[in-house]
């Protein structure tokens, strides 16, 4: 019988940053109450011997935080090291294991300032892997078995949670107690099933290879803050928040990114000193700001986040306002990525 010849395995490099998926707790009951960012790098790939069947793969350790406390140098420096390993011909996917409290963030990121089209996979998990029914096993062996296929490249920065395949611009926290935690309100791309992927959608964003960003040529990140908005709302943490030295404020508005009238004025006075104001939306399920809905936008000279999260709008911003500080340019850039 003729041997059948060997398939060249894929290259993948996993980047570790802590969160959950590197947490332990005290018992295997704990799965809520444990430590983030405590296993190393090597030992995670240890405990999933079967990575070894879906590529070569071998692990950095880039920090070991939980990623509430990741920085804008922190992602600067996660970006040049996956843009480093993109260039280089023996690497042919990137996983990165990440906390899921800002995950989102910075999937966005990597995704509009990767110039490749390998694949780039976001994990994390929400149970240690010392609880029962962890989660982070599996996540992580669907992140490196769509990093490692071919039919993962060009689709932009992915995210593999629950067996489902996100895009990083769309894909958001929704839960912190579900292992079903992370949605789109526009769906997943694909599923991830016993190490295969199936697509069904891809984005139509502007994203890595087609996106004007650069991480090459960004060398550090302005001031963006989010001010929260709710009821009974007043203008301090706005005035706060410039007076600190913000360059943006993302507005993270009520509904339709509505802005009460107790914080108008002090919005149209920030943007006279030149702050630039960003309306988004906290609704949980996906929000849908439009231009001149709900307020005067072309009259206040402020710009939309349409369905960006505040969050998200933060990046987009941090990342425009490194090329321009023309809130027509801002807005276009908001249209399309
Ligand atoms: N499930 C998680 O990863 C949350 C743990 C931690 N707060 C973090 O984001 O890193």
């Amino acid at each position: 019988k003729e041997a059948q010849p060997q398939q060249k395995l894929a290259n993948v490099v996993i980047l570790a940053t802590g969160g959950t998926i590197a947490g332990a707790g005290a018992s295997a009951a704990n799965s809520a109450t444990y430590q983030a960012a405590k296993v190393g790098i090597e030992q995670l790939i240890a405990g999933v011997p079967e990575l070894s069947q879906l590529a070569n793969v071998r692990g950095e350790q880039v920090m070991q935080i939980a990623s509430e406390s990741i920085t804008n140098d922190n992602l600067l420096q996660l970006g040049r090291r996956v843009a480093e390993l993109a260039d280089s011909n023996d690497v042919d996917g990137i996983v990165i294991t990440h906390g899921t409290d800002t995950l989102e963030e910075t999937a966005y990121f990597l995704n509009l300032v990767e110039k490749t089209d390998k694949p780039i996979i976001v994990v994390g998990s929400m149970r240690p892997g010392t609880a029962m029914s962890a989660d982070g096993m599996l996540n992580l062996y669907n992140a490196v078995a769509v990093a490692s296929s071919k039919d993962a490249r060009g689709k932009g920065v992915l995210v593999t949670m629950n067996d489902e395949i996100q895009s990083g611009r769309d894909v958001s926290k929704m839960i912190n107690i579900k292992t079903e935690a992370f949605k789109s309100a526009w769906g997943p791309l694909g599923m991830v099933v016993e190490g295969k992927s199936y697509w069904f959608r891809l984005p139509s964003k502007r994203h890595t290879m087609d996106s004007e960003f650069d991480i090459k040529t960004i060398e550090s990140l302005p001031n963006v803050e989010i001010a929260y908005s709710y009821g009974n709302v007043s203008d301090t943490a706005y005035k706060a928040l410039a007076q600190s030295g913000a360059k943006a404020i993302i507005h993270a508005g009520t509904g339709n990114g509505s802005v009460s009238s107790r914080v108008v004025p002090a919005l149209q006075d920030l943007r006279k000193d030149g702050v630039q104001i960003i309306r988004s939306s906290h609704v949980n399920a996906g929000g849908f700001v439009l231009r001149n809905a709900e307020q005067p936008d072309d009259k206040y000279d402020w710009v939309v986040a349409h369905d960006l999260n505040p969050q998200k709008a933060r990046i987009l911003a941090m990342v425009a306002l490194t090329k321009t500080n023309d809130s027509k340019e801002l807005q276009r850039m908001f249209w399309e990525y």
